[in-house]
């Protein structure tokens, strides 16, 4: 790719639309376009249409999503599904009826069975029976990946599916309603360590389900680099998953962001919420055969998100469903 490629990273002021820019910025592109949601609104056909006859980008980035964690799945099921149809749709279509010839579709790991072999391969989409909390949001991005695949398929344009695991970092949602695990985390053990050094007495903090899930981490710089990787290289396949390959539970979690933040009270886990999947880990061996893999331990990638959310709670007020 040319320094100068007109490059739009749909979703550019998001968590991982973010990085992707920053690492392109740092890789040294020079024409990289992003949109809020106020400027061009993606569920509008006719103002995507609009966007790319004006702005003719060559290559296009889809990190613009509703994204939540597994309540907001759970609670929003109809935003979840069409919202995520609609952006994904008009972005793809869009971008192959403008004769755009590389597309990056991200997608989750939530597309795969509910009670899938470990670690979950590719071909394991589209086996079995989704999990109930995030079915919604998993069939639009089940249908994103097949509209990029039928692009690739029908046209020949390199139009290639990312599958993340679970992703943390700078510009995480840390809404303790609608956000993921992770941050929700930092969140909770933070606020109840200052309380606990302000008034001298244990606080405890509440968690969601039994602590029994595993889940694996991946550090969304570590993301970005990935998403580079992809626009630098022709990939020859159509999916591809993204992550570490290694997991733990959220007990362990829990205890690992509780040390990092310094909280020493009691633990106390609120079994009326849901625990959704039980073990999702990826099997990263196609990208790892690719060229590409994660370099960031999970202490580091959690202390660096630790630090981004001290320096920036103007961030992370409420998120509106
Ligand atoms: N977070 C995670 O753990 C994971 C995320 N992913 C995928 O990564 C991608 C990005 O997620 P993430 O960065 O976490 O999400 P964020 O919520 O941080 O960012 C989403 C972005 O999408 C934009 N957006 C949402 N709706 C619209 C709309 N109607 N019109 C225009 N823009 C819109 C928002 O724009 P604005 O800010 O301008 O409103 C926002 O910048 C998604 O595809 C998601 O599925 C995959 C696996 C895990
Ligand atoms: C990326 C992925 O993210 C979502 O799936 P999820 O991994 O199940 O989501 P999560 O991060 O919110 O929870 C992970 C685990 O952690 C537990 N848990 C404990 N305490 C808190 C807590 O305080 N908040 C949250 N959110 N979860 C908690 C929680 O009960 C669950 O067992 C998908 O909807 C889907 O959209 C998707 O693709």
């Amino acid at each position: 790719m040319k320094k100068n490629t007109k490059i739009y990273i749909a979703g550019h002021r998001g968590m991982v639309g973010s990085a992707i820019w920053r690492k392109l910025e740092a890789e040294g592109y020079i024409n990289l376009i992003g949109k809020t949601s106020s400027e061009l609104d993606l569920r509008n056909q006719q103002a995507v249409n609009e966007f790319y006859s004006k702005e003719m980008p060559e290559v296009v980035v889809d990190a613009a999503a509703r994204v939540g964690g597994i309540l907001a799945n759970n609670d929003y099921p109809y935003q979840f599904l069409m919202e995520n149809l609609q952006i994904q749709n008009n972005l793809i279509d869009g971008a192959h009826k403008n004769n755009i010839e590389k597309f990056i579709f991200l997608g989750s790991s939530c597309i795969y069975p509910k009670l899938a072999p470990q670690p979950l391969k590719e071909e394991y989409l589209l086996t079995a029976s989704l999990e109930p909390t995030n079915q919604w949001y998993a069939i639009a991005k089940i249908a994103g990946v097949k509209t990029c695949e039928a692009i690739r398929k029908q046209f020949g344009k390199d139009f290639v599916s990312l599958m993340p695991t679970n992703l943390y970092g700078s510009h995480d949602n840390f809404d303790l309603k609608t956000s993921h695990v992770l941050p929700a985390m930092i969140r909770k053990f933070h606020e109840a360590k200052i309380r606990e050094e302000d008034t001298s007495h244990s606080e405890p903090v509440e968690l969601w389900g039994s602590g029994n899930p595993m889940r694996e981490f991946l550090f969304v710089d570590d993301l970005a680099d990935a998403v580079f990787f992809a626009l630098e290289n022709k990939l020859p396949e159509y999916l591809y998953n993204i992550g570490t390959g290694m997991d733990l539970t959220i007990k362990e979690l829990a205890e690992t962001i509780q040390k990092i933040t310094g909280h020493t009270g009691e633990i106390i886990w609120d079994s009326s919420k849901p625990d959704g999947t039980p073990r999702k880990l990826m099997d990263v061996s196609k990208m790892k055969n690719a060229g590409w893999e994660a370099t960031t331990s999970l202490e580091e990638g959690i202390k660096k998100t630790y630090q981004w959310f001290l320096g920036n709670s103007e961030k992370y007020k409420e998120v509106k469903m």
